[in-house]
């Protein structure tokens, strides 16, 4: 499913003498089936513009086209609900929600609030909780005494169990360990690959655009001010810097390094290494490595942590 931003523009307070304008002028395009990043310095508006992607929030200005939905000002309530079941919405510490007796009832919450019988719900709940990676044995267990990262887990399915055609994850990785994060990061791919979802992902983490995103779009004071495909956006340095953001560490180290060696180490803006991997490919081809059969570093790295 599309969402297409029109001319939206949000103040909060509006009519208030605390109206301010935390968006304006945003004219971007979530595309059916991409993985699409916001980035952003923080205040930059990437919650917000998030909030109206499944109209939690409603434009003050403009429209958002959800589908075959339009929201703008003063949309009813009662054309919102499929939308909240087309568009899940994974927010920080997403396990702060959880609430039911066991783990099974919590993520049938969802389903049944939609309509679903006990039996339906019930299904959903358990193929949402394996495809989350949550054991079987856990499903009567109370949610409170599992893991944090298991009840991230679970929170998680409960958006999953609905089924939803797009997943909006507002940095859902905060407060997870290295290893954590890539398992977690490693899930939600696993998810866009097989359920074929379109998947929004709010981040920090650069290097997460770099490997997992396919468009990317920058916020800044409140409007986007970059569209395009990672390798796009990360094509200009100190454009970046200018934005209060940075290279993925790869691309950043490979930049210096042509830099040092004062000739280029790659042909064109598409080429240059955004993640360790393409790097190790480039510096393995510029110094014609033989190749050896080892653990890649990720392996190498997920065996330190593990080691710890
Ligand atoms: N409820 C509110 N009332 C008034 N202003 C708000 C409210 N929520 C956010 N803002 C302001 O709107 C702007 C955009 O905030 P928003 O939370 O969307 O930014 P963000 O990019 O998500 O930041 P972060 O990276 O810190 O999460 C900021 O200047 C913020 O102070």
């Amino acid at each position: 499913m599309e969402i297409v931003f029109k001319n939206v523009g949000y103040t909060y307070g509006l009519g208030t003498p605390f109206a301010f304008q935390a968006l304006r002028d945003i004219n971007v395009t979530i595309p059916h089936g991409s993985y699409t990043a916001i980035i952003g310095h923080t205040g930059s508006g990437k919650s917000t513009i998030t909030q109206h992607l499944n109209a939690l929030m409603q434009p003050t200005e403009g429209q958002v086209l959800i589908g075959d939905k339009v929201i703008s000002a003063g949309t009813k309530a009662k054309d919102l609900k499929a939308i909240r079941q087309k568009v899940g919405m994974v927010f920080q510490f997403p396990e702060g929600q959880l609430f039911e007796e066991s783990v099974i009832k919590d993520v049938m919450f969802g389903p049944m609030n939609f309509g679903d019988s006990e039996e339906v719900a019930r299904q959903k709940a358990e193929e949402a909780l394996e495809d989350v990676g949550i054991d079987p044995e856990l499903f009567e267990r109370s949610p409170f005494e599992l893991s944090g990262g298991q009840m991230r887990r679970v929170a998680i399915a409960g958006v999953i169990a609905m089924k939803p055609e797009v997943l909006v994850l507002d940095e859902p990785t905060a407060g997870l360990d290295p290893k954590g994060r890539i398992e977690m990061m490693t899930m939600f791919d696993e998810l866009y690959k097989k359920q074929g979802l379109t998947i929004v992902l709010v981040t920090h983490q650069m290097e997460d655009v770099a490997t997992y995103a396919n468009h990317v779009i920058v916020m800044d004071g409140g409007t986007s001010v970059k569209k395009g495909t990672p390798a796009e956006v990360f094509a200009d340095a100190s454009w970046l810097q200018e934005h209060q953001l940075s290279l993925p560490d790869a691309a950043d180290f490979a930049t210096r390094l042509q830099a040092q060696a004062g000739k280029f180490l790659w042909d064109s803006a598409d080429d240059m290494p955004l993640t360790v991997d393409a790097l190790a490919d480039l510096l393995m081809a510029k110094f014609d490595l033989p190749m050896a059969d080892a653990p890649s570093n990720l392996e190498k790295g997920d065996q330190a942590i593990d080691e710890r």
